[in-house]
């Protein structure tokens, strides 16, 4: 079953005219991973925006984007900030930009629960205490007592998935999450995504330039270029018979450069090629 259905989106700069997404269409099935790949600047992210109805002002969408059947598209915005955080919930590649930098981590988490759910302060704090501590942040309470630049890009993409894992939303968007974070934080964070969905089952799309990530996490891959899918499939079939010539290359860039770590490394050790 699928829990989204985009069908012929299109997405265009008003005031330039430019067609960013030409006409793109595919499916999110319940309790999967869609990864979507392709070069800086393919669209990756302004076609996962469109879904949140978080682009600029300056770009219009049109097309189906269906969620459970309705149609988001539709939605007034008042309607559609209820649907954010509780049903589509988006992590971004860099936390820092992600919360208010004049107010304490606490703040901001207790605000965007509020905005869901009505539990007292105590049950808010206990709840997202035992999501942070799940996805190993030591020191929950400390944690919300701290602004967002006293804590690493790591700690701050493990505190969006532990609201993530609290507002338990239908679906996660997330917007190369680690693309920012240092190599060790990286590992960390993507196990941190494997577990969640393992814990909640929820579906998934998630950007990402790293192919290895891609390969760990996903079930499913879009190939996107120049505003276009040009190819798509199964991981496994995307990773061992691309069709494409760019997917040839993306996934033999991929390969040449794990060979290479390799080969420097000694025996492979470390890389783990799942
Ligand atoms: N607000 C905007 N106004 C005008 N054009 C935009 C806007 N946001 C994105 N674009 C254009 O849309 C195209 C797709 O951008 P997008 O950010 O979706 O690419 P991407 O595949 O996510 O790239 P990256 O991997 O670098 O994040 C680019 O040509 C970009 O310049």
């Amino acid at each position: 079953m699928n829990i989204l259905e985009v069908k012929n989106l299109k997405i265009w700069d008003v005031s330039t005219g430019e067609v960013i997404i030409t006409n793109s269409s595919f499916n999110l099935k319940k309790g999967s991973c869609l990864a979507i790949v392709g070069e800086s600047g393919s669209g990756k992210s302004v076609t996962c925006r469109s879904i949140m109805r978080l682009n600029k002002a300056s770009l219009r969408q049109s097309g189906d984007i269906l969620f459970k059947g309705e149609n988001v598209n539709n939605l007034s915005e008042k309607e559609m900030r209820k649907k954010r955080g509780r049903n589509l919930c988006m992590i971004l590649q860099n936390g820092m930009s992600a919360f208010d930098p004049s107010c304490v981590i606490g703040v901001h988490l207790k605000e965007t629960l509020a905005e869901h759910f009505n539990w007292n302060k105590n049950r808010t704090e206990e709840n997202m205490k035992n999501a942070m501590e799940s996805v190993m942040l030591k020191n929950p309470i400390e944690i919300m007592n701290k602004y967002p630049h006293q804590l690493s890009g790591g700690m701050l993409q493990r505190i969006m998935i532990a609201l993530a894992i609290v507002l338990e939303p239908d679906i996660i968007i997330a917007d190369e999450p680690t693309t920012a974070l240092d190599t060790i934080s990286q590992f960390e964070v993507v196990e941190q995504f494997i577990k969640l969905r393992e814990r909640m089952g929820c579906s998934m799309i998630f950007i990402s330039h790293d192919l290895g990530v891609v390969r760990k996490i996903a079930d499913e891959v879009l190939v996107m270029k120049d505003g276009e899918i040009i190819e798509r499939g199964s991981t496994q079939v995307i990773f061992s018979e691309p069709q494409h010539e760019y997917t040839k290359y993306l996934v033999s860039t991929r390969l040449a450069l794990s060979n290479n770590f390799k080969k420097i490394m000694g025996g492979g050790a470390i890389v783990a090629e799942s």
